[in-house]
């Protein structure tokens, strides 16, 4: 379908005043206090309403999005509107199952009659704060695991993308204004909402901004969800096939004009194959844009002036040698998908994270010293790719961190909308996407509830405390011990008869499997004794 190239239904961006943030905030946290969110049907009403908005809304979300970053139709359907709707309906689906009371694992015998539980409880009035490279999605992903959760919910778009944030701000509309509300505006906006306490803050962002945001909400030791960027490596060995990473990695540097926090910051590329995974480069290149990326419909523009400034700035200070693309255009906000080839840790290409569509190939003869490199750039990147042999690619994973990864492709992990998605160390904490957003705006509480006959059983809880009564609870409550003092696992007499009695195997499972088949031959060779009239 063709780019929505119109502006007809653009919403002008309007800053929220700064004596409408405390108004709007105490007006959600009274909503909370009235409990109105808690309530299931409540929440599942807010997120059916939002699905119909969002579908109301399409039109101008992806002329917003066009507006604010170019981003053509295809890839605001996958990427954002379709992502959010998918994710509402998931909801809808699930939510009564992931509010239910979930019973608790391995609860000892001497326990079972206190029914404890774990009951998810929302945390009560949850700030979002979103980024610009996604900015529908960023926001609204987080929006609606804290509405699931039954928080209400106070959104702050990137003023980067404004049109976008101003749909975002419509679509909110659609939903109970006493519950959830969207503040728009720079700096002194987002300053004026950190000021406030809230129950839980999920923010998506910079590593810098991200550190304020955190040293703000440790003031109040306020919970904190920090989606943060990276410096992400790749790896391509001799063994991979060339052709297929070079396809894959220019893609994750293509898609949103590699304003990705998810793609390669640089590539690691074994000497032997590095002439043709640049050939690679060039070749896919031209299919996936034959007149060149910014001729071409599908690709996107740089978000701002400071931000491509920034970029071109490192294409302008690398010590490297451009192997792929090189054109920039300031008025157009275009930067051609660029590779560099850098050998020195200390390049430009290699210290920044360029949030954008360049990256560099770091040539290597030895994979443990491109892991040395890649641990010396950042120990904990958000995402890491590994293209090579099994043992090759699992000897990466085991030696460089990563808050997602993925084996022989670009960040396909992050695509699975069901799946724990975040960083670690600082490219983030927590995560969320599916089940794991209701989770992250979820207080999981214990729950007991304790019969008044279990008194009897609780009387070595009690003073005067008798050695009897501790003796006794204490043989009720021991788990057997089968390691010695070295450690080492010891196998006693039960291991033994388990080991018989499981004909070969101490697994239940596999116990009965065993048996089964046993059972089965036995039994057909009785049926063979019979027919044969032994
Ligand atoms: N882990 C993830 O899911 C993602 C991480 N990112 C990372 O985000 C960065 C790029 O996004 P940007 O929008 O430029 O990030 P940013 O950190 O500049 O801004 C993010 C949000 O924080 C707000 N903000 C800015 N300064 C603030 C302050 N002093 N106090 C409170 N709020 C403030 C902005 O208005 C915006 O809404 C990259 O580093 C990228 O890797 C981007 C997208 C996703
Ligand atoms: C349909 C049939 C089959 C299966 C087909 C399959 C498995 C298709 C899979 C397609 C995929 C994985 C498409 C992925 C597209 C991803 C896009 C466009 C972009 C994702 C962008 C992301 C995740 C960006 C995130 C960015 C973030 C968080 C950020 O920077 O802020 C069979 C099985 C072959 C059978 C026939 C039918």
């Amino acid at each position: 379908m063709a780019s929505p190239t119109g502006t007809d239904l653009l919403i002008p961006f309007q800053e929220a005043a700064i004596e409408d943030i405390q108004p709007t905030y105490d007006r959600l946290r009274a909503s909370y206090r009235s409990g109105k969110t808690k309530n299931i049907q409540f929440r599942l009403q807010q997120l059916r309403k939002l699905y119909w908005g969002l579908t109301d809304l399409e039109s101008v979300i992806f002329q917003s999005l066009w507006k604010d970053l170019h981003k053509c139709h295809h890839e605001a359907v996958l990427t954002e509107v379709d992502w959010c709707k998918n994710e509402i309906l998931f909801f809808v689906k699930n939510l009564e199952k992931f509010a239910k009371d979930q019973p608790i694992d391995d609860v000892p015998a001497t326990f079972w009659a206190m029914k404890h539980r774990i009951r998810s409880e929302p945390y009560g009035t949850v700030l979002v704060v979103g980024a610009f490279n996604y900015p529908f999605m960023l926001s609204v992903l987080p929006l609606l695991g804290a509405i699931a959760a039954g928080n209400t919910v106070l959104v702050k778009p990137s003023e980067h993308a404004p049109h976008t944030a101003m749909a975002i701000k419509k679509l909110v509309e659609c939903v109970d204004p006493d519950c959830y509300a969207v503040l728009n505006g720079a700096l002194p906006v987002s300053q004026a909402v950190l000021d406030l306490k809230f129950d839980k803050i999920a923010f998506t962002g910079s590593r810098a901004v991200g550190t304020i945001v955190a040293k703000k909400a440790a003031e109040t030791l306020t919970p904190v969800l920090l989606e943060l960027g990276g410096q992400n490596p790749g790896f391509v060995t001799k063994n991979a096939d060339v052709k297929l990473a070079a396809r894959r990695l220019l893609w994750g540097k293509c898609s949103n004009a590699g304003q990705v926090c998810i793609s390669q910051n640089y590539v690691m590329v074994e000497r032997s194959v590095l002439n043709q995974f640049i050939a690679e480069l060039n070749t896919q290149y031209r299919i996936f844009y034959p007149n060149g990326a910014q001729k071409s419909p599908d690709f996107c523009r740089i978000i701002n002036r400071p931000s491509f400034d920034r970029i071109k700035g490192m294409l302008d200070s690398t010590g490297g040698k451009i192997v792929l693309g090189g054109r920039t255009d300031a008025d157009d906000l275009y930067i051609e998908p660029t590779v560099v080839l850098v050998d020195d840790i200390n390049d430009s290409m290699i210290i920044h994270e360029s949030f954008g569509p360049i990256w560099s190939v770091v040539p290597y003869d030895d994979l443990d010293k491109a892991i040395e490199f890649a641990n010396q750039v950042d120990s904990t990147p958000l995402s890491m790719f590994a293209f090579g042999s099994d043992a090759e690619t699992k000897k990466i994973m085991d030696s460089v961190s990563s808050g997602g990864a993925t084996i022989n492709d670009s960040y396909t992990h992050a695509s699975l909308t069901v799946a724990p998605f975040g960083g670690v160390g600082a490219s983030g904490q927590g995560n969320y996407h599916g089940k794991y957003s209701f989770k992250a705006f979820s207080h999981e509480r214990t729950i007991a509830k304790v019969p008044a006959w279990v008194d009897k059983l609780l009387r070595v809880r009690y003073m005067p405390y008798q050695r009897s009564d501790l003796e006794r609870f204490r043989k009720m409550q021991a788990g057997s011990v089968n390691f010695d003092r070295q450690g080492n696992v010891t196998r006693g007499l039960g291991y033994w008869i388990a080991l018989v009695l499981g004909l070969g195997g101490s697994s239940a499972k596999g116990a009965a499997v065993r048996w089964g088949i046993l059972l089965a031959v036995a039994v057909s060779l009785g049926l063979k004794r019979k027919t044969l009239g032994l």
